[in-house]
C-alpha cells in the first residue's frame, strides 16, 4: 500500500530534496507540503524548486495535511517539531523526524509522543553515517584504552545548531562503548591554557563554512598510532532516500521510537 506524505520545512534545504526523493520514490505519495504560517512559498506547487509539477501546493494549515497524510517527514527546528508532533497525535499519524538541536527534555517530550504515534527520528538519515555508528561500537570495543577520543564536524555556513547531531550521537555511541556517560566527559570547546588533555574525555570540534554539507571524522588517538572513522556527504540526497525509507518502515505501526539503526535492521 503507498505511503502517504506530508513534508514540513518543504522551501527549506531538506524540505527540497525530500519533496525531489518523494517523486522517485515507489510506494510513497505526497499529499501535502508545509511550510510557516508567513513564509512567501505558500500556494506555490511543492516542486517548483526542483522544476517538477506536484500538484501540491505548500500550505500552513497541519491539521489539514495531517487530514490527507499518513506520515509527516519533519527537518525543520525543534519548536516546529514539537507542534507538529502534537498534531500527529491528535490526528493518530507516524512523523519521521531528521530535525536537531533537541535539549534533552525535548527529546524526552518526543519519546512520550512515541507511546501513541510510530515516530522514527535520528540524527542522520544516511544509511553510510549509520554504518558509521555500527563501526564506531566496534573500534570503541577494541581501542578501549589508551587513545584518546576527538570527535571533528564540519558543516556549512547556515547551519544554527552545534555541534552537529550526528557528531553527538557518534560521542554517545564511542562513550556508551566505553562505558562512560557523555554527559560528563564532553569537551565542547578549548581555549587559552587548558591544561594537559584529560584521559577519560572526549572532544568536540566545529567547522562552519560555505555550502560543506557535512563532514564528521571520529579521531582515536595513541602515543605512536591513530585511528580515524569518516563520513563526507557530497548531496543531501541521502538523507533524503533515507528518510523515505523510515516513512515506508513505519507503515502499519501503531506507535513507539524508532532510529535508523531499526529502519536498516542493524540492532
Ligand atoms: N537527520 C538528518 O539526516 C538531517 C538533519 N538535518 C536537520 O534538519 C533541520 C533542517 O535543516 P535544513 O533543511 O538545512 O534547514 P533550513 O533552514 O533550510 O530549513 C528549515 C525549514 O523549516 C522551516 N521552519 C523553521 N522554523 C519553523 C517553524 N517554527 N514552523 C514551521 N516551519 C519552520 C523553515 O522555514 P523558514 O525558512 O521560513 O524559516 C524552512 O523551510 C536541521 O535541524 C538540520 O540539522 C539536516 C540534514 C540531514
Ligand atoms: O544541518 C545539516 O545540514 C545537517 N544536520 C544533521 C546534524 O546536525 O547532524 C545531519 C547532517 O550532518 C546535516
Amino acid at each position: 500500500m503507498t505511503v502517504k506524505l506530508a513534508i514540513a520545512g518543504s522551501s527549506g534545504r531538506m524540505g527540497r530534496m525530500l519533496i525531489e526523493a518523494s517523486q522517485q520514490t515507489p510506494g510513497v505519495e505526497l499529499v501535502a507540503a508545509l511550510d510557516r504560517p508567513d513564509s512567501v512559498w505558500l500556494g506555490r506547487d511543492a516542486g517548483d524548486f526542483a522544476g517538477v509539477n506536484t500538484g501540491v501546493a505548500i500550505s500552513a494549515d497541519v491539521d489539514a495535511a495531517f487530514a490527507l497524510a499518513d506520515c509527516l517527514i519533519d527537518f525543520t527546528r525543534p519548536e516546529a517539531t514539537l507542534l507538529h508532533l502534537e498534531a500527529a497525535r491528535r490526528a493518530g499519524k507516524a512523523m519521521v523526524i531528521g530535525t536537531t538541536g533537541f535539549k534533552p527534555e525535548e527529546k524526552q517530550q518526543i519519546a512520550a509522543f512515541a507511546e501513541h504515534i510510530p515516530v522514527v527520528f535520528s540524527a542522520n538519515m544516511a544509511t553510510g553515517v549509520n554504518a558509521v555508528f555500527k563501526l564506531l561500537e566496534v573500534a570503541a570495543q577494541i581501542l578501549n584504552s589508551g587513545y584518546d577520543v576527538e570527535v571533528y564536524e564540519a558543516h556549512h555556513r547556515f547551519k544554527v545548531d552545534a555541534p552537529s547531531g550526528t557528531a553527538l550521537r557518534m560521542g554517545e555511541v564511542v562513550a556508551k562503548g566505553l562505558g562512560r556517560d557523555l554527559a560528563e566527559c564532553a569537551v565542547y570547546g578549548r581555549e587559552g591554557v587548558t591544561g594537559e588533555r584529560k584521559p577519560e574525555t572526549i572532544g568536540f570540534a566545529t567547522v562552519r563554512g560555505g555550502d560543506i554539507v557535512g563532514d564528521h571524522t571520529v579521531t582515536f588517538a595513541a602515543l605512536g598510532e591513530r585511528v580515524e572513522i569518516s563520513h563526507k556527504a557530497g548531496s543531501r540526497m541521502p538523507y533524503a532516500s533515507g528518510s523515505m525509507r523510515a516513512a515506508l518502515f513505519l507503515q502499519g505501526k501503531r506507535n513507539g521510537l524508532f532510529d535508523m539503526q531499526d529502519v536498516l535492521g542493524l540492532k
